[in-house]
């Protein structure tokens, strides 16, 4: 297998100034992948791309929510690096976290603009260079644990139904793109300390680790930002040239592993 796995790839990673998509950004250009990444937060995402190198990595101010904004991005890409392979589009917001009986409306717009419009709008303008270009790519997408299990400290409505709504949108948008060969996927990790994460949970990256640790099926091993990274780095690549409409869960089996009656009956044991 080669050392470089995205040779001559180009790729838009949106939220690539922080976390996840940081460590995309990265791990894609030791790949040899050359990558814009478009967020809005323009002192950090430019340090990443410093830190890379920017001949390979480019920051572009690009808010998701703004369909022009992502159209002029992957224009811009284009332009600089010659065509577009990969989309991940991977931004997000968490949105704040009410019983649904307390429910903002405004809040749950604005997290729905970002983690489901915004994505739809990258699929869209992604996909329409990829088919005039006739080029095979791969647009992936983070969806999230909360798409499929409910999962405490994580259930603002906005964000679970957006992040459910991109497993549909993931489906519907693989069966249009087909015909022209692209791919369309998406990653569902369960908790990582990402700001994002810190921010909702109101602790520090330290505290979420250790709630994510007892709270997970598989043992001795922290998730992490670049176990993510390398789940969007196959996907991205030629290794996965068959997969598409696929939700691949980045969560140690937490999903498919209840252990809710577990913990009941080993604390009903430990009382007797
Ligand atoms: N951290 C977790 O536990 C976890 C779990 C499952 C899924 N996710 C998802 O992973 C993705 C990455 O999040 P993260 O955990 O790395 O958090 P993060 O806060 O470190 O990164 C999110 C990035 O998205 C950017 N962003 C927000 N709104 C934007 C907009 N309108 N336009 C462009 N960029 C915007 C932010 O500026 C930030 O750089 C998100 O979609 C998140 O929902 C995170």
């Amino acid at each position: 297998m080669s050392m470089q796995r995205l040779e001559g790839k180009v790729a838009i990673v949106t939220g690539g100034a922080s976390g996840i998509g940081a460590e995309t950004v990265k791990l894609f250009a030791k790949h040899g992948a050359c990558v814009v990444i478009a967020d809005i937060q323009d002192y950090l995402g430019k340090q990443v791309a410093t830190s890379v190198g920017t001949d390979k990595v480019s920051y572009r101010h690009c808010d998701v929510r703004d369909e022009k904004q992502v159209e002029e991005t992957v224009a811009f890409t284009v332009e600089k690096y010659g065509g577009l392979d990969i989309m991940f589009s991977n931004a997000g917001v968490a949105g704040s976290q009410s019983n649904v009986l307390d429910l903002d409306l405004n809040d749950f717009d604005n997290t729905i603009a970002v983690n489901l419009r915004g994505y739809a709008v990258c699929i869209k303008h992604a996909a329409r260079v990829m088919v005039a270009r006739k080029t095979r790519g791969s647009i992936i997408c983070t969806a999230s644990t909360v798409a499929t299990v409910s999962v405490g400290g994580f259930d603002g409505k906005g964000y679970v139904a957006s992040k459910s709504g991109i497993l549909g949108l993931v489906r519907s948008t693989c069966g249009d793109l087909g015909e022209f060969g692209i791919r369309v996927n998406s990653i569902s990790p369960y908790l990582v300390a990402t700001p994002l994460a810190t921010r909702v949970l109101n602790m520090d990256a330290s505290e979420v680790e250790e709630i994510a640790v007892a709270g997970a099926n598989l043992k001795g091993i922290v998730l992490r930002p670049i176990h993510i990274a390398q789940a969007a780095l196959f996907l991205a690549s030629d290794e996965s040239a068959y997969i598409s409409g696929h939700d691949m869960v980045v969560d140690g089996g937490f999903g498919g592993v209840n252990k809710t009656f577990d913990f009941i009956l080993k604390e009903e044991a430990a009382k007797n």
